[in-house]
């Protein structure tokens, strides 16, 4: 209700009406207005409301009825009371006026009591109007927010990919559901309000109960279960739900927020799967093979049983890699990986620890013998071609065995001595396997020894370089000389390199080892050049490795640019191995280092498996043939036949040959005779250092006397003599 004064409208053509009304009503405490018509009144009611109108009825112009049906049909001044002021008195009068919206009648002459009274309530009655119309337009606007955000709350919930349950803990039915609730388990809205919790929970009303009690009981937790719930299909659904309660009256309500777990259970799963798993063959991986190992271990060790680890490698699995693709050597690893499941008894577990390295833990009650009838159960099956893309492919593995508790009782070293063993089993030819031994953890230990001692005399620069002359055999004069590596291994004196060449090549140090080999020896070229000695040639050994790992050519030119000296005096040799590995790379390099200048020589010539034609790729100016047929050239005629096809195949190629290792005048007799272009060995001088090397260059002490005129036919007649000693 309006706490100031109320304003009251007097409507009379008569001034002295209006005069007399307002004397009568301003001492009450009213404010007055006058209007003198009803168009005037209408006028001023548009412009300011009062809270009550004294209404003339005969007006000239628009009488009082007119302004009251006017006014009563207009909503904005509809609940303005009006009380009609009239002289006339008859029913009629009266009748009309009601009809015409008027609330209260006075009769001329105004009775100043009625007046007040009828003023009074009316605008009492006005007031209390104005409360309720005022308070449903605030209720009403109560409404439309609460339903906004009821809206929104719906939409919100809609649009959340979690189901939404309200439970009625009274009733025991669905309150509320958001739209997830339904999708994700079938129902429409209205087919989850009719049925409850219970029918589609996995658990009992009672239960269902009891659960939201303890919820109730302790109001503040937000519960979290995992639980299955049945959609309408009658598939099961595996979800997360949250839980908690609400007081809601006399009833509490359970809200449940439920999130579909199938998703992040496979992907779980298919996590666990390939950190477990390897993805090629299904085999557990190395991971879950260690996990398998220790667990096998714990079992063998409570039922006092015996436990074998099998490591095995397939052989050369890289030449299947690289001349049939990677594919097929795929494939194999997964047709191999099964066949070995089919080698052991289902207990058993077999792993695939990477690469081709497939490992095996047998457990044993007292079966000593049976890691030996695996291993050649494994041999056996893989004598069977393997059917690969229409392909035959044929592999063998070798193999290493350790015994818990013998060998070892930790799984990492079990398996650490079953590689080492693999490794012996390789060494003895492969397609074989060998026990571990207390030997050969010796010799691991003396290796890494090694290891440790190589990379500490690369750091230290402890190598040096020796040399071996060449000698041309038509002037019996030295035209080159072979750069041997050696290690001076403090504390140990010289190392032969047989004992640290194949471990620089497998550390990958002989990148950085045959770098500084190349470098030295053009230094060397170069110092002799500018000095006494003159143009001198010198061969270095190359290694495999130093064609995919180092910059060999830009070794080679920057030594060559560096020192000084014409390219042809430096000379690589390469194994036939060397040149099977990542062919294209290394023809590429060879005939840049050629095009320079640069003498290209097959070393150890006949022991690998290339044919002339494969080496004729290479652009190659020399063959050195293997010692191992030079050893027995004039006892066993095999090897003379194949010496002398290599000088043959050699000389018909226009290239030019040498032998290796020659240590007999009946050797040197034998090449002489079937035009052997060079010779190397002890019977003209071992590798020297380089002082002593210097000396027999400057006095040319080394010298095949007469050889340059000798009978080259006949080998006993040959005069040759050699002043220099072989060690
Ligand atoms: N029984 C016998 N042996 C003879 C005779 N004349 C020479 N030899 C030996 O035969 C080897 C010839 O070297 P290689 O075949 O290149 O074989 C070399 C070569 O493959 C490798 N090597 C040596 N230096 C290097 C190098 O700088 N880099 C690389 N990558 N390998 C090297 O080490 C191998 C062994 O080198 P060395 O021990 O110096 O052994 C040398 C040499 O001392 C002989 O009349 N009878």
């Amino acid at each position: 209700m309006s706490s100031t004064a109320p304003t009251i409208l007097i409507v009379d053509d008569e001034i002295q009406n209006r005069k007399l009304l307002e004397a009568l009503l301003r001492p009450e405490g009213y404010f007055t207005r006058c209007a003198s018509s009803g168009e005037e009144a209408l006028a001023s009611i548009a412009e300011h409301a009062p809270d009550l109108i004294l209404l003339d009825i005969m007006m000239p112009g628009m009488d009082g009825f007119e302004v009251a049906v006017i006014l009563k049909a207009n909503p904005a001044t509809s609940n303005i009371p009006i009380i009609m002021v009239t002289a006339l008195d008859d029913r009629s009068a009266r009748l009309a006026g009601l009809n015409a919206g008027a609330e209260e009648f006075l009769t001329k002459p105004v009775d100043r009591a009625e007046l007040w009274l009828r003023v009074r309530n009316l605008l009492r009655l006005k007031a209390f109007g104005d409360f309720l119309q005022n308070h449903s337009v605030i209720l009403e606007q109560e409404v439309q927010a609460r339903t906004a955000d009821l809206q929104r709350f719906r939409s919100a919930m809609d649009a959340t990919a979690d189901a939404i349950f309200l439970v009625s803990r009274n009733t025991m039915r669905f309150v509320e559901i958001n739209a997830t609730a339904c999708s994700m388990l079938g129902y429409t809205r209205q087919e989850l309000f009719d049925s409850s919790p219970a029918e589609i929970g996995e658990v009992s009303l009672e239960a269902l109960e009891n659960s939201y009690d303890n919820i109730i009981a302790g109001q503040k937790i937000d519960v979290l279960v995992d639980t299955t719930i049945r959609r309408k299909d009658g598939t099961y659904l595996q979800v997360e739900v949250h839980q908690q309660a609400q007081k809601s009256g006399n009833d509490w309500i359970i809200v449940g927020v439920a999130r579909d777990l199938t998703e992040r259970k496979e992907s779980a799963q298919r996590l666990h799967q390939l950190a477990h798993y390897d993805v090629l063959t299904g085999l557990p991986n190395r991971t879950l093979f260690y996990e398998a190992l220790k667990n096998a271990l714990i079992q063998a060790t409570d039922s006092d049983w015996l436990l074998a680890v099998l490591f095995v490698d397939l052989d050369h699995f890289k030449n299947i890699n690289d001349t049939l693709g990677h594919a097929i050597g795929d494939e194999l690893l997964n047709q191999f990986g099964n066949r070995l499941v089919q080698c052991v008894r289902p207990r058993d577990t077999v792993g695939r620890l990477g690469g081709d390295e497939f490992a095996l833990i047998l457990l044993m009650h007292d079966e000593s013998s049976y890691p030996t009838l695996v291993a050649n159960k494994i041999r056996e099956v893989l004598r069977e071609p393997f059917e690969i893309q229409d392909q035959e492919v044929t592999i063998s593995a070798s193999m290493g065995i350790t015994i818990y508790p013998d060998d070892a009782t930790a799984h990492e070293t079990l398996i650490k001595y079953a590689d080492t063993a693999m490794y012996r089993a390789k060494q003895a030819g492969r397609d074989t396997y060998r026990f571990f031994t207390a030997q050969m953890n010796a010799e691991v230990l003396a290796r890494h020894d090694l290891e440790v001692a190589l990379h500490k005399a690369v750091e230290n620069k402890e190598f040096v370089l020796h040399y071996q002359p060449k000698v041309l055999l038509k002037s019996g004069r030295i035209i080159g000389l072979e750069a041997l590596l050696r290690w001076q291994r403090p504390g140990y004196g010289l190392i032969s390199p047989h004992l640290f060449i194949p471990i620089l090549e497998e550390t990958g140090l002989i990148v950085r080892v045959g770098s500084w080999a190349i470098t030295t020896a053009c230094q060397q070229i170069g110092q002799w050049l500018h000095g006494a000695i003159g143009p001198m040639q010198i061969s270095v050994n190359v290694a495999g490795r130093q064609f995919i790992e180092g910059d060999l050519e830009g070794d080679v030119l920057k030594a060559l640019l560096d020192h000084d000296i014409p390219a042809d005096l430096l000379e690589l040799e390469l194994t036939e191995g060397s040149l099977m590995v990542n062919t294209e790379r290394t023809i590429t390099i060879l005939k840049n280092l050629k095009t320079r200048g640069v003498q290209i020589s097959i070393d150890d010539f006949g022991t690998g498996y290339s044919s002339l034609a494969y080496l004729r790729r290479f652009p190659i100016d020399k063959l050195k043939i293997d010692i191992a047929f030079i050893r027995e050239v004039t006892t066993n005629p095999d090897d003379a036949a194949i010496a002398l096809a290599i000088i043959r195949m050699a000389h018909s190629l226009k290239l030019e040959v040498i032998a290796e290792g020659v240590e007999t005048e009946a050797q040197l007799a034998f090449l002489l005779r079937y035009h052997c272009d060079q010779i190397q060995g002890y019977y003209f001088s071992p590798p020297l250092p380089l002082l002593e090397l210097e000396q027999i260059l400057l006095s040319e002490t080394l010298d095949l006397v007469g050889m340059a005129d000798s009978n080259t036919e006949r080998q006993d007649e040959l005069p040759i003599t050699f002043k220099s000693a072989p060690q």
